[in-house]
């Protein structure tokens, strides 16, 4: 069995608080996008898990294999899988990649091995896997607060064309966290004002509203983080923004013709670069 696994961007990511639990409190918009990996299931008396990509571990310490594990926890399936990625999606890269082949392992199992887990189940083990793994359960466009767990599926919204660039570095989430200072967030997203312009699928409020602190702590350090995204607005994207803690910025672009135009402007300013659109 073959699954297509999608990659996500942050339309909003505001941090509230730090936790007394070391996370921070989190209100983000979160929207699936076309691009993805390819997750290739295939019957084995063992898990096996393998990806030949440089950055991504094979084995146990992949969190396909966690999620494996975790399944035939949660349900006393006793089984092997083999599991092979073909990584489309940078990695390190603010777009959820190792989240979203995770969740995909659950939903994969979910169906392989005929477990009838619901989606609220499957949520379930995917927030032991990482903060961003439950979103990936339902994709399309949701809500995102608690650390990013608590998920409210909003309308979805208007097609946009999204051109991704992905500076040749690779960013540590836990990092950009550790150096964001919660109580000294100058902008924060209106959160509230997005939500309804996806309801009214008002493309021009969607293009104005979107934000993301951490961009505060991604941009202040990397130089052409910042200059490809100015770089889009000035070649005409309708807005442009970094997705989660970087450094992949992306830009949001009405018509195919655009945003092929800008990912051919930039090509001299980043190797990592792709139109996708909204799911
Ligand atoms: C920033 C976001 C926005 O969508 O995405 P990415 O940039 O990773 O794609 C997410 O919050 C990332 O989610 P995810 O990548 O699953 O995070 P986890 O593995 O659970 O956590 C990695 C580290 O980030 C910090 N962390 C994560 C989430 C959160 N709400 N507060 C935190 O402080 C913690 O230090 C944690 O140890
Ligand atoms: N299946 C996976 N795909 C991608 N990265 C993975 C995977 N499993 C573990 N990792 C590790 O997780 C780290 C974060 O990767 P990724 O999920 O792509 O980040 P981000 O959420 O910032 O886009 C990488 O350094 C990588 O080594």
């Amino acid at each position: 069995m073959n699954l297509k696994s999608r990659a996500k961007i942050n339309l909003t990511l505001d941090v509230l608080y730090k936790r007394k639990d070391g996370y921070h409190e989190v209100k983000m918009i979160m929207q699936e996008i076309e691009l993805s990996d390819n997750i290739v299931f295939k019957e084995c008396n063992k898990i096996e898990v393998n990806c030949s990509h440089p950055f991504v571990p094979s084995g146990s310490s992949n969190l396909v294999y966690k999620a494996v594990e975790l399944v035939k926890e949660a349900t006393g399936v006793d089984a092997g899988i083999s599991i092979e990625i073909e990584k489309k999606i940078p990695v390190a890269a603010g777009l959820g990649g190792g989240s979203s082949n995770a969740a995909t392992t659950i939903i994969g199992l979910n169906k392989l091995w005929d477990l009838g887990l619901t989606d609220q189940e499957m949520e379930n083990i995917a927030s032991k896997l990482g903060a961003d793994v439950p979103f990936f359960v339902k994709g399309g466009t949701q809500l995102a607060t608690g650390i990013g767990e608590d998920l409210t599926k909003l309308t979805k919204a208007p097609k946009l064309w999204v051109v991704l660039a992905k500076p040749n570095l690779g960013i540590s989430t836990k990092e950009v966290y550790q150096n964001l200072d919660a109580n000294k967030i100058l902008c924060h997203p209106k959160t509230d004002r997005m939500i309804t312009a996806i309801e009214k699928k008002d493309i021009k409020e969607i293009c104005t509203n979107v934000g993301n602190v951490l961009e505060s702590v991604t941009l202040h350090r990397y130089s052409n983080v910042r200059i490809l995204k100015s770089k889009m607005s000035e070649m005409g994207a309708n807005s442009s923004l970094m997705s989660g803690s970087g450094p992949t910025v992306y830009g949001l672009c009405e018509g195919y013709d655009k945003a092929i135009q800008i990912a051919k402007g930039l090509g001299p300013l980043s190797e990592e670069i792709f139109v996708t659109k909204f799911v």
